[in-house]
């Protein structure tokens, strides 16, 4: 440590080395703003070595004290272990089911992540693709675009939103966006989560089967941990009814993927709209086959203004790591 508290020398880049950060996998921050954070830290990129992992991390193994990871990327047990000077993971994701939080709060490494930054874009996503799904916008595109309406083809009527009961399912900061919005647009909001909320009167469930049968859409919110794998399973399924619409931005495995397949080409529920799937980037083919599906690249998280709000969040937080200061946006791990 220096007289200004860094644990490395880096006030100036020319005579000290700048604090080395790993990354696994490039988060997508790198892809705009890599330059930005180039300034500040010098970025050990796994991904770009010829050594396998394992062997890369050894390499480094005393020189890495933060990791830069982001949502798909996992940060298992064994990484953690290979590193013994490692004090800190930043992700760029408000979600944390891919890092071992155990292992983290065992070994003492902080976590920082994106908190609600992203909220507000999520649920305008959430909103978004249950509109188009109601109203066949996609649908509808594909119609024009194909030459079916010059055709005189026929295009099916869409359903209205005002009025529709949603159950949201996690009222989290996500949940409560999507909430505010669709309230807005006259629909009746339901919505299950851990506990139930003191700040909303929206009717609450414990249980996400009776939800899903006291309403026309689901909406998923919540984040995927043991307890919300495959939570929305053939049965919620089945509950929501041939009429219910299932939306979700949370994270793919919360719903039984295979089985919502077969209730989609069943005719067991209406429709879908996703931005995340079991296993990503591969969305089964019989998803993209169905017209009463819209599908969208796990981006509901992430728009220009949010990103660049994001790189000053990740640098704030490994400058404060690096000077041993309090995180901007630590997670709590729990005993
Ligand atoms: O999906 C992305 C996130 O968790 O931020």
């Amino acid at each position: 440590m220096d007289c200004n508290g860094y644990r490395q020398e880096n006030h100036d880049q020319n005579l000290f080395p700048k604090p080395k950060v790993l990354v696994l996998e490039p988060p997508p921050v790198f892809k705009f703003h890599e330059d930005k954070l180039s300034q500040k830290f010098h970025f050990l990129k796994a991904w770009d070595s010829p050594l396998p992992l394992d062997q890369f991390l050894t390499t480094h193994a005393h020189s890495v004290q933060a990791i830069l990871s982001h949502g798909t990327c996992p940060v298992t047990t064994n990484t953690i272990r290979l590193l013994p000077s490692l004090g800190l993971i930043v992700t760029t994701s408000s979600g944390l089911n891919q890092i071992d939080l155990q292992e983290c709060r065992r070994r003492g490494v902080s976590v920082a992540y994106a908190g609600s930054l992203f909220s507000a874009d999520v649920a305008d996503i959430a909103v978004g693709l249950l509109i188009d799904a109601l109203r066949k916008i996609s649908a509808g595109n594909h119609y024009v675009t194909q030459g079916l309406w010059a055709n005189n083809g026929d295009f099916s009527l869409g359903s209205k939103l005002g009025g529709r009961k949603v159950g949201i399912v996690g009222l989290g900061s996500i949940g409560l966006e999507v909430g505010k919005r669709l309230e807005s647009f006259g629909c009746n909001i339901l919505y299950s989560s851990r506990n139930k909320k003191s700040s909303v009167s929206y009717p609450y469930y414990s249980n996400v089967c009776e939800l899903a049968a006291n309403c026309e859409v689901l909406i998923i919110c919540c984040e995927l941990n043991d307890q919300t794998r495959h939570m929305i399973n053939k049965e919620v399924l089945l509950a929501s009814g041939k009429k219910g619409l299932i939306i979700n931005v949370g994270r793919g495995a919360i719903i039984d993927e295979q089985e919502m397949v077969r209730c989609l080409i069943q005719g067991e529920i209406a429709g879908a709209g996703l931005d995340v799937f079991e296993n990503e980037p591969h969305v089964p083919s019989e998803l993209i086959a169905l017209d009463n599906v819209v599908l969208s690249p796990h981006r509901a998280v992430h728009t220009e203004e949010t990103l660049m709000a994001l790189v000053e969040l990740v640098m704030g937080n490994l400058e404060a790591f690096f000077s041993n200061k309090p995180l901007l946006s630590p997670v709590i791990l729990d005993e």
